[in-house]
């Protein structure tokens, strides 16, 4: 089985991910308010809050393909606000866009072989199929035949190739089966297992909350509170009060 780089002493004391302070625009807009938040080696993050809340444009931000940010952030302890996305993603970063990016032309394993590699320590096309069974059955499978639940399997074992080290997921359950949903959280189990390091916005919280060891929770492009996993429970109603559920 594939295992994720030892890491080194320096990484198990630093952060994978450090966001101080950032603020990001699209064009004229504002969207982001000084977002801070961070990640150690090896945990499960969430971002979590209403639609609209900023989400998916912190991930955009941490990927820099956000161009218009500031403030700071460090992956694995490298300052990359001025960074171009491509220089992020040599880090050891691997970006799952809500909108999957599978080509549909392209076969599976077409699909599978196409980002390039970032890091060592990615798993082999044959490893990816050990763990992603029915991805082997549709590998002759052009990206248009595949479920929607395939579909975000092959984005998913796509960045475990490149051998990044933190991935970030955007909303990888949505519009997902519930028998699928699960599959995604066994997968994202092992791969934390396997020491890798994820930040996730999701909107399913049960399903974050079986997973995350800490979740940010955002309003109005503003982190507003940080729940750790041992206090979900205690903390439920103002959980359900922050995403209206
Ligand atoms: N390309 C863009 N140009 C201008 N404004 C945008 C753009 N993309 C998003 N926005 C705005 O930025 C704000 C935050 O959007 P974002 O997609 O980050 O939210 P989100 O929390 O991920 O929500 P959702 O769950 O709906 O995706 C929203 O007001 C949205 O309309």
């Amino acid at each position: 089985m594939w295992e994720a780089s030892t890491m080194t002493d320096a990484s198990v004391s630093s952060p994978v991910l450090a966001v101080e302070n950032v603020a990001g625009h699209y064009a004229d807009s504002h969207i982001l308010h000084g977002v801070s938040m961070h990640v150690s080696p090896g945990e499960v993050v969430t971002i979590v809050g209403r639609n609209g809340a900023g989400k998916t444009t912190l991930l955009r931000a941490i990927m820099g393909i956000l161009t218009k940010r500031s403030g700071s952030i460090k992956v694995f302890d490298k300052e990359t606000i001025a960074f171009a996305p491509e220089r992020i993603a040599r880090l050891g970063v691997g970006y799952v866009p809500e909108e999957r990016g599978i080509y549909a032309t392209l076969d599976v394993t077409e699909n599978l072989m196409l980002p390039p590699k970032v890091a060592e320590g990615g798993m082999s096309v044959e490893q990816i199929y050990q763990l992603f069974p029915n991805l082997r059955e549709r590998r002759k499978s052009p990206g248009t035949r595949l479920s929607g639940g395939e579909q975000q399997m092959l984005a998913i074992a796509r960045v475990l190739r490149t051998g990044a080290k933190l991935l970030l997921l955007d909303e990888p359950t949505e519009g997902l089966a519930p028998v699928i949903v699960q599959q995604i959280g066994a997968t994202i189990e092992l791969m934390k297992k396997q020491g890798l390091t994820l930040v996730l916005v999701e909107q399913n919280f049960r399903f974050a909350a079986r997973l995350a060891d800490r979740h940010y929770v955002m309003e109005n492009g503003r982190i507003v509170d940080a729940i750790e996993r041992s206090q979900v429970t205690a903390r439920m109603d103002a959980i359900k009060s922050y995403l209206g559920i």
